[in-house]
């Protein structure tokens, strides 16, 4: 695990244990991480990870089976943590019958003293959208964004956004993150977004969450997460792994004719003549996606420190 690093910070999230059963499944098990405050958190994990699920518990909607989630030290839903939550699902309610400024209006009135119009306005203004229009006669994309306008109206200190992009075109998407990192940065918020889409995390996150199977497989910093994998290329014949191997992680091999590629976690130097480079953030995600079974790895500053103190 050479280059990691470890920075004490405020704790934004923090589950330790965390499992959730929906009848039979366990939706989430055995979860635990630390985000700490001010990241930008990509939450990646195939369909059925657990994203939703683990959203949806910030955001004070579910509770845990098992296990704790907390949002700054607090349990999600209380009275002086939910005020700090803004949360966008999937299906982004909205009252169709509102015109855009009730809507905004509805934001003001549920946020008070906290409640930043301009912000909410300039959001609905940057995308050409009238004040007077009802969220009914909206393109699903216009409704994404009057939903994003009232996350950000509320200046959160966390905003939890579950494929928030999905229905936008390519130039409004574009937009629309870049709108979201000037929120974030100059309000300092903790922004956790679920994502399929890898090459809009890419350069967006600073952070990373990946699940599978409502299990925790990666947690840390991108850069720390990056730099504790290897990529080697060479010649190598043969079913088996290249013996210098042994001594690393594999998280995946796969041959093209003598070709081996693989994407480790090294532990120490790589013996033999195989190209290194850094992967980039796709590759490590794709890699641990297409290996469930690959060992987990947690950066240091995503270790639960609860945890810690209890070990
Ligand atoms: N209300 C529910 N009742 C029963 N099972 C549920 C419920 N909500 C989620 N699940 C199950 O829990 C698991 C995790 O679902 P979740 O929606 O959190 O995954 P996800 O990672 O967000 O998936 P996607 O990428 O498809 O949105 C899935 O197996 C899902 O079927």
């Amino acid at each position: 695990m050479t280059g990691l690093t470890y920075q004490p910070e405020r704790t934004a999230l923090e589950a330790v244990g965390l499992g959730v059963r929906h009848r039979r499944r366990w939706a989430l098990q055995d979860c635990s991480f630390r985000l700490p405050a001010g990241r930008v958190c990509a939450l990646v994990g195939p369909n059925g990870a657990g994203k939703s699920t683990l959203l949806s518990l910030a955001a004070g909607l579910t509770r845990p089976t098992k296990g704790s989630l907390t949002v700054f030290g607090g349990r999600p839903g209380a009275a002086d943590v939910r005020p700090r939550v803004a949360y966008l699902s999937q299906d982004k309610p909205l009252y169709p019958q509102f015109t855009i400024a009730d809507t905004l209006r509805m934001g003001r009135e549920l946020n008070p003293g906290r409640w930043d119009q301009a912000a909410a306005e300039a959001t609905v203004a940057d995308g050409g959208l009238s004040s007077g229009a009802r969220i009914g006669d909206l393109s699903g994309g216009q409704r994404t964004r009057v939903a994003l306008a009232l996350a950000f109206g509320k200046r959160p200190d966390v905003l939890l956004l579950d494929e928030p992009m999905a229905d936008l075109d390519p130039l409004v998407r574009h937009e629309m993150t870049a709108a979201l990192m000037t929120q974030a940065a100059g309000n300092a918020t903790t922004v956790v977004i679920a994502s399929h889409v890898l090459a809009e995390l890419d350069g967006v996150c600073d952070y990373l969450l990946l699940i599978a199977d409502g299990r925790v497989r990666l947690a840390g910093e991108v850069e720390d997460l990056l730099a504790a994998h290897t990529v080697l290329v060479g010649r190598h014949e043969g079913p088996d792994l290249p013996r210098e191997f042994a001594v690393h992680t594999v998280v995946e091999a796969r041959a093209t004719g003598r070709q081996l590629t693989a994407l480790v976690r090294p532990d120490g130097p790589v013996a033999g003549q195989w190209r290194a480079s850094e992967p980039s953030l796709e590759e490590l995600l794709l890699a641990h996606l297409r290996t469930p079974g690959a060992p987990p790895l947690l950066a240091p500053s995503a270790e639960p420190r609860r945890f810690k103190a209890a070990a």
